[in-house]
């Protein structure tokens, strides 16, 4: 069947334009002059045609040739490439990095249109650049890199001033945000105010990957203190130089910014991203009825998560009703998801990826009591048994009873639990870079599985549990790999090459966050984020699964993001949750064929 969402994939990559560019709409600009020439969101640098030089008194302030949109967008790429040739033998890697970052930063400065042309273009390339892992090394540098502000600051100096400092922002509408409080920035900590990176990076993302209005998005920082001592003693550092507010007034400085935001903007969707996890998981279970929300580390990580799992029992020539029976090991104790023996170090995210899975097993077995029976939860004390003091309530299912299996004890290390359980997964959301070490990639041969996997989330590079090339080492060539952060595929020698797959979130929430938008719907539910997961589950051919392939490339970002949209759109309607989006009302949703609604997607995100 003919659709959209595949329609617009097939367009050649260098004619594909954000849809908020592609489409004309009448722009009254009031400004003039210089004051054009230094707002990125009109500038078109040399391109300003003469006709409209003269009208936006113009010129003479611009050399004379006009140079088209098309040209500036080769020469940018052209000193991007030269930037990459000339420091292809660098040894400091961070350093290159960064001077990527810089180049684009800057080009967004000047010129947004042109920004968002050449990262829609070349998100493969640019994608570790304005995200994951670069953002990261941007945050840890954010006070010397800090050159024009993006986003909005709240702080706690600002209590009681919120409700009018929202209308400080400039643009009228505001769809989509993305809120940190900077306290648990990918697997680096505490970064206080500089945490405000990831925002940009993940709405940089919905403009390439949802094709949402540059101008309709807001990245958000609220800024609580920080308890990084570093921080706080760095004269250069950007935030409040106090400790971290906690408790009741914390969340009163949480619950002011939400009603100034949803005061001016009631439909915007709110994005909560890298709060710590005790505030990942207080904020959610606070507002995720009270507004459209969703916490992207928790939800999102755990949808993609579970299509990498489900994967995986494709992968080993299996039906997907032999989930219930893997053994999944997570390793990271936060809050937790399950499904099959895998062994998880769980985390915020981890807890997140269990609690799915175990709600996927429930669907497929109908047995909720047994649900968590093969998954595996460890955190920095080693495994999570019964016998845990003050076990979070939110691991209780996934507590093993001493005993069990091989002899599993209370704070087993992840070594012994791995050979006494023989998982089928082994999967760390736990930002400790190497625990999956040499020793437990070697016990992971003894897998039982015929095709074990190995899923080390944790960003950013340097945070991974493994590196690819370990992995394939030390755990066998027939793996199934997957990272947080992206790594090169890995040469096996005799032309045989190791798939590395990005197993991050950035495949779910742009479609959960657009689905949420235009379906209008009043709450993120876990049927829309369930509809999104198993999207992303059923979108790889038996082909490329069998090939250990179980994620899209990133190039296809804006396929599998409209594919995921619908499947959010289509189950907020069938919850009768789907207010609609503008004039698009809940019953034209309901009547939509399939392809009418992958065709409003796009054009609803893009045209008004
Ligand atoms: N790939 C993705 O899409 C994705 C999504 C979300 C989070 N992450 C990454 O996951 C990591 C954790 O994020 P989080 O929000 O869950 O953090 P978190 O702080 O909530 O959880 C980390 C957990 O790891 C546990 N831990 C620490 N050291 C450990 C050890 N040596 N062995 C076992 N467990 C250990 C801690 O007890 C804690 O529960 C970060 O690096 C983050 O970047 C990746
Ligand atoms: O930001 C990412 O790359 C994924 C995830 O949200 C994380 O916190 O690590
Ligand atoms: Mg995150």
């Amino acid at each position: 069947m003919w659709n959209l969402a595949r329609f617009v994939a097939s367009i050649p990559i260098g004619s594909r334009r954000c849809f908020s560019t592609m489409i004309p709409r009448p722009c009254i600009i009031h400004k003039r002059g210089d004051a054009i020439l230094h707002d990125p969101w009109i500038n078109k640098d040399t391109g300003f045609p003469l006709t409209e030089r003269n009208r936006l008194g113009l010129r003479g302030l611009l050399p004379p040739r006009v140079i088209s949109f098309e040209q500036q967008y080769v020469r940018f790429m052209e000193s991007y490439r030269s930037l990459e040739k000339n420091t292809q033998k660098e040894t400091d890697t961070s350093a290159v990095a960064l001077a990527k970052w810089r180049i684009l930063n800057r080009l967004h400065d000047r010129n947004e249109t042109l920004y968002y042309r050449v990262l829609i273009d070349n998100i493969k390339d640019f994608a570790p650049i304005i995200y994951t892992p670069t953002v990261g090394l941007v945050c840890q540098n954010y006070s010397g890199l800090f050159r024009r502000p993006r986003g909005m600051y709240f702080s706690a100096k600002d209590k009681g001033e919120m409700m009018s400092m929202i209308y400080n922002w400039p643009a009228e509408r505001v769809d989509m945000i993305v809120l940190t409080d900077g306290s648990r920035i990918l697997g680096l900590g505490d970064l206080g105010v500089h945490g405000i990176g990831i925002p940009i990076g993940k709405l940089d993302m919905y403009v390439a990957a949802a094709g949402l209005n540059p101008q309709r998005i807001l990245p958000v920082m609220l800024d609580v203190g920080t308890n990084n001592l570093k921080l706080i003693d760095n004269p250069l550092y950007l935030g409040l130089r106090q400790p971290r507010l906690e408790g009741e007034e914390y969340l009163s400085i949480i619950d002011e910014f939400i009603e100034a935001v949803l005061t001016r903007w009631p439909k915007a969707i709110i994005q909560f991203e890298d709060f710590q996890m005790k505030w990942a998981f207080e904020t959610l279970k606070r507002y995720r009825r009270r507004f459209c929300m969703f916490n992207d580390d928790v939800q999102g990580t755990a949808g993609v998560a579970l299509a990498g799992l489900l994967g995986t029992v494709r992968a080993q020539g299996r039906s997907l009703d032999h989930f219930p029976n893997q053994k999944i090991v997570v390793v990271g104790a936060g809050r937790l998801y399950f499904s099959y023996t895998i062994f998880c170090l769980a985390s915020s995210a981890g807890l997140g990826v269990l609690s799915m899975a175990v709600q996927a097993v429930t669907k497929m077995t109908g047995k909720a009591e047994t649900a968590a029976q093969n998954f595996f939860l460890l955190d920095k004390d080693g495994l999570i048994t019964k016998e845990r003091k003050n076990l979070d309530p939110a691991a209780v299912p996934f507590a093993k009873d001493p005993g069990q299996i091989g002899e599993l004890r209370e704070g087993d290390s992840l070594l012994e639990v791995v050979r006494k359980v023989k998982p089928d997964v082994l999967l760390g959301l736990s930002g400790v870079g190497g625990v999956f070490n040499e020793e437990v990639l070697k016990a992971m041969r003894e897998s039982g599985s015929s095709r074990p996997a190995i899923f080390a989330m944790s960003n950013p590079t340097m945070n991974a549990e493994c590196t690819a090339a370990e992995a394939f080492k030390y755990a066998g060539e027939n793996i199934v790999f997957a990272s947080g952060s992206p790594f090169e595929n890995v040469n096996l020698g005799k032309g045989k090459e190791g798939h590395v797959n990005q197993a991050n979130n950035m495949y779910l929430f742009p479609g959960i966050g657009l689905g949420a938008l235009l379906s209008g719907a009043s709450f993120v539910t876990d049927g829309m984020l369930q509809a999104a997961a198993e999207r992303l589950a059923s979108y790889m051919t038996d082909e490329e699964i069998q090939k250990g392939i179980l994620y899209p490339s990133i190039d296809c970002i804006r396929d599998i993001t409209a594919e995921v949209g619908a499947a959010v759109v289509r189950a907020a309607v069938a919850e009768e949750l789907a207010r609609g989006y503008l004039e698009v009302g809940p019953k034209h949703l309901a009547n939509m064929s399939e392809v009418c609604s992958f065709f409003l997607l796009f054009l609803l995100a893009s045209s008004h």
